[in-house]
């Protein structure tokens, strides 16, 4: 037999637009994005907590057009991420009876909500397009803007997964006026991270309302500039690499320890919290190495606790810490490559951190611990 290559390019062309209020009776937005008039039928996938605050408003504007929704209602929180949720909500596709191409799946929810329906989407035959409606400061800066769908499995976060863009992403941050204070702060470290990769001008802004971003829920002076820089900044790195052929990610700051950090402590850490432990230790790091001055390392770990994020967590051994990087080394194809910063706004990667400059770095952090941050 003779060998035969294959070789097929697709191009990927996803929007993502702002429109406030998505679910106003007169706001088309999200009807012309997910094809809904008279006659569809959408399926919704959603946790209760989203349904009981905005699910007579979503019933509504089905109601209104004449469309048919049918709702899948998922426990809210990290628990629901699983490989169970996921064949659940492909039976229920399968029982709504969508089209294939011309009725999306609309996941409206939080990254927990998105990246599970998502993985739906990608896997019902074989690619059914979806659209999303995130509803946290997580959703509307970082996991509804990419690619990357996924279910924690094994023990292991986002283990399951595909790279599958929605089709359409509107962000809202009307949504935000709900959001528990813990959730907004949450959000927030995923906005530090960007900012002290890639803006330090972001950095500045976030500094500047860092007193009243959470509770005025980012509708700060600065409020509308931070989500669009965020997502701006997360955006160039995700187009240029979507499929991540390049493991060297800035976007993996505070991702490096942080998966197992968030399943060793369950319930204890949200994602953004255990994002911003792993930043801190970072940041030690670095400030160890040289990378980091002394006035950078203290600005970051002054805002983080600003915020009221933790910058450490008592699962934070060296042995827990060394299982985690070995796993994230498998992870990242045998490498390193340790996001650190080299000042706010800019990076570098390391590929040869030792366990005892992590072990150091833990102690640099628990030694500028305020008291009664400390978890
Ligand atoms: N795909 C990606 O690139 C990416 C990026 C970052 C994070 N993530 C994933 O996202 C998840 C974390 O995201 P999350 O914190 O948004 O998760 P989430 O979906 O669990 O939402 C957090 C909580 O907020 C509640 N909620 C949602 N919207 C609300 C609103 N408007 N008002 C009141 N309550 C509301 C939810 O019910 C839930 O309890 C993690 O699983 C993480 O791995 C994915
Ligand atoms: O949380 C984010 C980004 O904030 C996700 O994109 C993702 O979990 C991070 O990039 C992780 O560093 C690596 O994730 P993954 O490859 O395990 O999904
Ligand atoms: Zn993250």
């Amino acid at each position: 037999m003779t060998g035969w290559t294959v070789r097929c390019q697709q191009d990927v062309t996803y929007r993502i637009s702002g429109s406030a209020d998505v679910f106003a009776p007169g706001n088309d937005a999200l009807a012309e994005a997910a094809g809904i008039r008279a006659g569809t039928t959408s399926l919704l996938v959603l946790d209760r907590t989203v349904d009981a605050l905005y699910g007579k408003r979503i019933d509504s504007y089905f109601a209104g057009r004449g469309a048919r929704s049918v709702k899948y209602t998922l426990d809210p929180g990290e628990r629901v991420k699983t490989a169970d949720s996921l064949l659940d909500i492909a039976r229920a596709a399968d029982q709504a009876g969508i089209k294939r191409r011309s009725e999306p799946i609309i996941a409206i929810g939080g990254g927990v909500v998105t990246d599970l329906a998502g993985l739906v989407a990608s896997l019902y035959r074989r690619g059914t397009p979806f659209v999303r409606v995130p509803t946290t400061l997580i959703g509307l800066v970082d996991a509804a803007i990419g690619a990357k769908t996924a279910i924690n499995h094994n023990g292991h976060k986002n283990r399951l997964g595909t790279y599958f863009p929605a089709s359409h992403t509107l962000l809202d941050p009307v949504f935000l006026r709900t959001l528990p204070a813990r959730h907004v702060r949450n959000g927030i470290a995923e906005i530090v991270k960007i900012a002290v990769m890639k803006d330090a001008g972001l950095f500045a802004l976030v500094e500047a309302d860092c007193a009243d971003l959470v509770d005025a829920r980012v509708a700060t002076t600065h409020g509308q500039e931070i989500i669009e820089r965020s997502v701006t900044a997360m955006l160039g790195e995700l187009e240029t690499n979507l499929w991540e052929h390049e493991l060297k990610r800035v976007a993996d700051f505070g991702h490096t320890f942080s998966p197992h950090l968030e399943m060793c402590a369950g319930a204890d850490l949200l994602h953004g919290e255990a994002v911003a432990v792993d930043m801190a230790l970072c940041c030690a790091v670095a400030h160890a190495r040289g990378l980091l001055d002394d006035e950078s390392l203290r600005r970051i770990l002054t805002l983080l606790q600003r915020i009221g994020l933790p910058t450490e967590h008592r699962a934070c051994t060296s042995a827990m810490l060394a299982g985690a990087l070995a796993d994230t080394v498998r992870h990242r194809d045998g490498h390193q490559h340790l996001p650190l910063p080299t000042g706010i706004g800019s990076a570098t990667f390391v590929e040869d951190v030792t366990s005892a400059e992590i072990s150091a770095a833990l102690a640099t952090v628990r030694r500028l611990q305020p008291v009664a941050a400390s978890r």
